[in-house]
């Protein structure tokens, strides 16, 4: 049985990975690892969000030598014209050196979660005090209390995930 490793702690996250392997039907077992992203905690880019994807996929293959594929998930912001966007990456990486990022879905944010941010603070802190909640970011995410939980943070990384099989499948194919 294969062994896909995850950089994270965050059940939100291990929950995606749990999902793209049943919807895949991939015969492998998650393992979870707690890893650096090697960017800051709160990522401000795209680029430096994804960037925190791939070190975390990279980490998780350093950590355990029987991972076969090492995944990293990630989450920041972005901006676009002015306006600060949700945005997350992830990255999955075989020993072969190979690596591959896929890029999910925006949603604005709201001023006051982007005043904070901009402030300096973690969005993880500033989701639970808007959403008069705890833990926001290891259950639904802020895209969850955005979206009243249409699209929680796991759909969203486990749409990421379907990415990310789906380009490898087809790379593989175009191999043949
Ligand atoms: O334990 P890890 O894997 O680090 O998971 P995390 O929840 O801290 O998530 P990230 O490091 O990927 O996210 C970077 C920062 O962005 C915040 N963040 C990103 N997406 C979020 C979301 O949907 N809901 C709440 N916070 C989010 C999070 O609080 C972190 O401060
Ligand atoms: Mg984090």
């Amino acid at each position: 049985m294969k062994i896909i490793g995850v950089g994270t702690k965050n059940p939100a996250k291990i929950e995606a990975v749990a999902r793209m392997i049943a919807f895949c039907g991939l015969n492998a077992e998650v393992r979870s690892f707690d890893v650096p992203s090697g960017v800051s905690a709160m990522p401000m880019s795209d680029h430096e969000t994804r960037q925190g994807a791939m070190n975390r996929a990279r980490a998780v293959l350093e950590k355990d030598s029987g991972v076969s594929v090492g995944i990293g998930l990630e989450g920041g912001v972005s901006l676009l014209g002015g306006e600060m966007f949700l945005c997350n990456w992830g990255a999955a990486a075989d020993r072969s050196g190979k690596i591959i990022t896929a890029g999910g879905a925006r949603i604005k944010l709201p001023e006051i979660l982007a005043e904070g941010v901009r402030k300096g603070r973690e969005l993880g802190d500033i989701a639970d005090e808007y959403a008069h909640q705890e833990n926001v970011r290891k259950h639904g995410g802020t895209i969850g209390i955005l979206t009243e939980n249409r699209v929680t943070r796991s759909d969203m990384f486990f749409h990421i995930l379907k990415l990310i099989e789906g380009l490898h499948e087809h790379q593989e194919k175009d191999d043949c």
